[in-house]
């Protein structure tokens, strides 16, 4: 029997942590042989429904859960734990962007940052979820910087996996074979699912949907405001779908990509792409299932440079909006 790993999930008795937190147990992230202790960090108010969710956690008896920690005290969460997924947050409402949640979401991410430094194991990856996601990380990241910047992610998986969709459906063949969908930017309404390098079953997507108008326009749209479009219908942002791009984003981490293939996360940026070094920012990766490097030498027409170019001029804004969260 392999030794547990700790997982540190904040806003566990949030609505996406109800949906996360059976799948981490029961054994669909980590794999089906490898015990997982579950560390819950929540505010002081939402101690009460935590101890509610450890209750349904223990009365499932998971095999592969060895231990429940649940605390306020981020010192005591994040204390040796190798995966740090940052779900706790303010949700928007309709009507709002990601980025209108700066000033309420922003400074959770400094004391997040430092206390991950300070308690996690050595080898601490760090997912961040809540909104933006890609800001906050990089609040985080800066406030732990002991903590390797190769290690600190943002969740853009989830706009990957709705690209999928929406490519298979205007296809008409199923998800599992539209491949190489690279998300490049910012978690927003300016991000770019690039169709341009995205393939179905192995060919070219401007192949295969030749509605060039629908790809540049409708396709790209629907991507962007698809989070809008669920928080308009459901009255509550997405959560079964964010869990399940929780799951994904950290199994294309930890295991091997299938050949020729790549997935999309917000990472550090190192330059590629003349990025600027240090954003995080979402790039397709491919992962050897111990290292994740950036794909190389994807070609972007000048469409693609134009779009990309403006979803990472969003990120360059919103960090300047929250300069004072950041360390010089
Ligand atoms: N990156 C992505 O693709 C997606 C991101 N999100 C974001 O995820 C976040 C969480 O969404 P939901 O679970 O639906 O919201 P929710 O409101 O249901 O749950 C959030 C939980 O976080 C807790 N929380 C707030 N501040 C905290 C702190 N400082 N430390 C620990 N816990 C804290 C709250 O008490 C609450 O239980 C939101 O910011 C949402 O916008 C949602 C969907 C997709
Ligand atoms: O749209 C939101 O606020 C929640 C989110 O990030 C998503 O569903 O992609």
């Amino acid at each position: 029997m392999k030794a547990p790993i700790k997982v540190a999930v904040t806003g566990a008795a949030g609505q996406i942590g109800y949906s996360l937190l059976p799948r981490i147990a029961s054994g669909s992230v980590f794999g089906p042989d490898q015990p997982v202790e579950l560390r819950l960090i929540e505010i002081p108010n939402a101690l009460k429904p935590l101890e509610g969710v450890v209750m349904e956690l223990n009365d499932c008896s998971f095999p592969l859960l060895s231990n429940i920690v649940a605390t306020a005290d981020l010192d005591e969460g994040f204390s040796g734990a190798n995966w740090a997924l940052l779900v706790g947050s303010v949700p928007r409402k309709a009507g709002m962007e990601r980025k209108d949640l700066l000033g309420i979401n922003g400074k959770i991410f400094i004391s997040q940052g430092a206390a991950i430094a300070k308690n996690a194991a050595s080898d601490v990856r760090v997912v961040v979820v809540g909104n933006p996601c890609n800001t906050n990380c990089l609040i985080a990241m800066n406030n732990g910087r002991d903590v390797p910047s190769d290690r600190w992610f943002a969740m853009t998986r989830l706009d990957e996996n709705r690209a999928k969709s929406q490519l298979a459906t205007k296809a008409g063949v199923h998800s599992t074979a539209v491949s190489n969908v690279a998300i490049w930017g910012n978690h927003s309404s300016t991000l770019y699912p690039d169709f341009e390098n995205a393939k179905i079953n192995g060919k070219p997507v401007t192949s295969v949907i030749t509605d060039t108008q629908w790809l540049e326009n409708d396709f790209i749209k629907s991507v962007q405001l698809r989070g809008a479009a669920i928080i308009e219908a459901r009255g509550l942002s997405s959560a079964k779908s964010a869990a399940h791009g929780v799951v994904d984003t950290v199994r294309s981490i930890i295991e091997p990509t299938a050949a020729g293939d790549f997935h999309s996360v917000a990472l550090c940026s190192d330059g590629s792409y003349g990025i600027e070094a240090g954003l995080i920012t979402s790039f397709p990766v491919r992962s050897n299932g111990s290292k994740l490097e950036i794909v190389q030498g994807l070609p972007l027409s000048d469409f693609s440079k134009g779009k990309i170019e403006a979803t990472v001029n969003e990120l360059k804004q919103e960090r300047e909006m929250v300069k004072e969260l950041i360390p010089a």
